[in-house]
């Protein structure tokens, strides 16, 4: 569709920094999809509107006014040559405000990918319910809601691009309900309108707080990145998503022999600061990795990471617990089983497999993290994965100590580097609540096999990576020998019934120790 529209861009409220333009719908739908492939899925919009009325005076103003029909648009297009269904709003049409005929485009357009089971980009800008059209306007975000509630429970990906401004209900229902959400730089993003709160309050809201960045800090968007980075988010993010699930096959298991380590030499290896984490597996061993943020609720944490990658051939929903953040960040808390949910829902929704990453000396234990229900968040986090409806592998990669380690360890199969161990406690801890002293940690970590061989001979484990002779010594191959059996045990997963998958599970556990 060509564009003849007079106001390509708008410029940015006073207050809002430098930034001097953003994108109308069309421009924001050209910068996102391949040159030429825009086809338009809009018809004509009803006319709400009693004729002669105030209200149908401004639709013709801002029919004259924008070149556009109504607040919204919709249709597909190419996405580096996967086909897309696309929904943006038009603020420069009162508002990018949604009335009836507005939330009937969207509804039909979001029905439509889902039928023809096409993924779909969201790009709301809106000031929310259209006031003119009033209560009948507000329910139709039920309606709106719905349609994208069914799309996703089709397994289908519904990614949101929210721009500046996006408000009230439109935040509120499809603006806050994508598997993966960025905001553009800037934005005010923010569900009561400013304008709105001083009016009834008589002073202004706290600067700051409904803005892109603010989001981000929060862990409720993802990303925040221009509209063109935004393209580059969605591309790598569909990589993902849309990846197939057939598992296809790779070559043999390679016989991994390991030498065997006393316990204290593997404790001692896997505490080096030159040891690689889950930074390092994502960077040498994966591609198409996008970092995801928070849990979308409010929280973050920054000791876990969740990210969206490929393993070769293979799509994951990683969730590692990352090394890197010990020196400058509160230990590993309830806040982080919180992300590591989402990232388990995302996985069970969209059917991908998921690969839990152990690397904990411990759980955070304070006030704080007792208050916000760590030991309730380690159950809950047992209790969704050991049931969870996808392929799940989980990889010791360093330390494993107490119940953060114990709550990302349930999976089909359970990888070990051969440094690697798992333990109740730190070894220390136990030697503390035997005998009132750290000084016997390396006997107890010796009888308690604790150590990837005595996992892997006690069923705990299927599979041991060897370090040769340690991973902080050869960080980049050791990576790539993990990414390659996550590939082969993912691969391996997905051929599988996905009930006789689960069945397998259960009857692990079920029988540790005792069969
Ligand atoms: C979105 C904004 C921050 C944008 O500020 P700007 O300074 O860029 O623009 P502006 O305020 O001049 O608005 C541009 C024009 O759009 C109109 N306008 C704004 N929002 C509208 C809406 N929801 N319905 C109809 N018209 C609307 C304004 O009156 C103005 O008209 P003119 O140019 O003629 O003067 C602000 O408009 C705002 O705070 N809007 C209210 C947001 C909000 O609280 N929505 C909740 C609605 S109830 C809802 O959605 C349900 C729910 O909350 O669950």
């Amino acid at each position: 569709m060509k564009d003849e529209s007079p106001s390509r861009t708008r410029p940015l409220p006073q207050g809002q920094g430098m930034t001097p333009v953003r994108p109308d719908a069309r421009t924001l739908i050209d910068t996102f999809l391949d040159p030429g492939t825009w086809r338009s899925w809009d018809g004509t919009p009803a006319d709400p509107a009693a004729p002669g009325s105030g209200y149908a005076e401004e639709l013709a103003v801002a029919r004259a006014k924008t070149g556009y029909d109504e607040s919204v648009v919709s249709g597909e297009g190419l996405l580096d040559g996967r086909r897309v269904a696309i929904v943006a709003c038009e603020f420069s049409f009162l508002a990018g405000s949604i009335g009836v005929a507005a939330a009937e485009r969207l509804t039909a357009a979001i029905e439509r990918a889902t039928a023809e089971r096409l993924p779909l980009l969201a790009a709301p800008a809106s000031g929310g319910t259209r006031m003119q059209e009033g209560a009948l306007a507000f329910v139709q975000m039920v309606k709106i809601t719905a349609a994208v509630a069914a799309h996703r429970a089709a397994g289908l990906p519904y990614i949101v691009y929210l721009r500046h401004p996006t408000t009230g209900g439109v935040f509120a229902s499809w603006g806050s309900l994508g598997h993966v959400t960025a905001a553009e730089p800037g934005a005010l993003i923010g569900f009561l309108g400013p304008r709105v709160f001083e009016s009834l309050h008589g002073y202004p809201f706290p600067e700051g707080v409904q803005v892109s960045e603010n989001l981000f800090a929060h862990g409720l968007v993802d990303a925040v990145v221009s509209a063109e980075d935004a393209r580059q988010v969605a591309i790598r993010v569909l990589a993902v998503l849309c990846a197939s699930r057939e598992g296809a096959s790779t070559r043999p298991e390679p016989d991994e022999r390991v030498q065997p380590t006393e316990a204290w030499e593997a404790i001692s290896r896997s505490r080096r600061d030159d040891r690689p984490g889950v930074r390092e597996l994502l960077r040498f061993g994966a591609h198409d990795v996008t970092p995801l943020n928070g849990t979308g609720e409010g929280e973050n944490d920054p000791g876990l990471l969740m990210a969206l990658a490929r393993f070769g051939a293979v799509p994951a929903v990683v969730l590692g617990q990352d090394r890197s953040r010990r020196q400058i960040a509160a230990p590993f808390g309830p806040a982080g089983l919180r992300v590591a949910r989402r990232g388990m829902r995302l996985a069970a929704e969209l059917g991908l497999p998921l690969v839990t990453v152990v690397d904990t000396s411990g759980a955070a234990l304070s006030k704080a993290a007792e208050e916000g229900g760590l030991a309730a968040e380690i159950a809950r986090s047992l209790a969704d994965l050991v049931v969870l409806d996808a392929p799940t592998v989980c990889l010791l990669l360093g330390e494993g100590a107490g119940g953060a380690a114990l709550a990302l360890l349930p999976a089909d199969r359970v990888l070990c580097a051969q440094h690697a161990w798992l333990s109740p406690l730190p070894p220390e801890g136990a030697s503390a609540l035997l005998y009132r002293s750290v000084d016997f940690a390396p006997e107890i970590a010796a009888a308690q096999g604790v150590k990837s061989t005595d996992l892997r001979r006690d069923g705990i484990v299927d599979r041991v990576v060897p370090e040769l002779p340690d991973a902080a010594y050869e960080p980049e191959a050791f990576c790539r020998r993990v990414a390659a059996a996550l590939e082969h045990e993912i691969a391996g997963l997905l051929r599988r019934p996905p009930a006789d998958r689960l069945a397998a599970r259960l009857a692990r556990y079920r029988t540790l120790g005792t069969g």
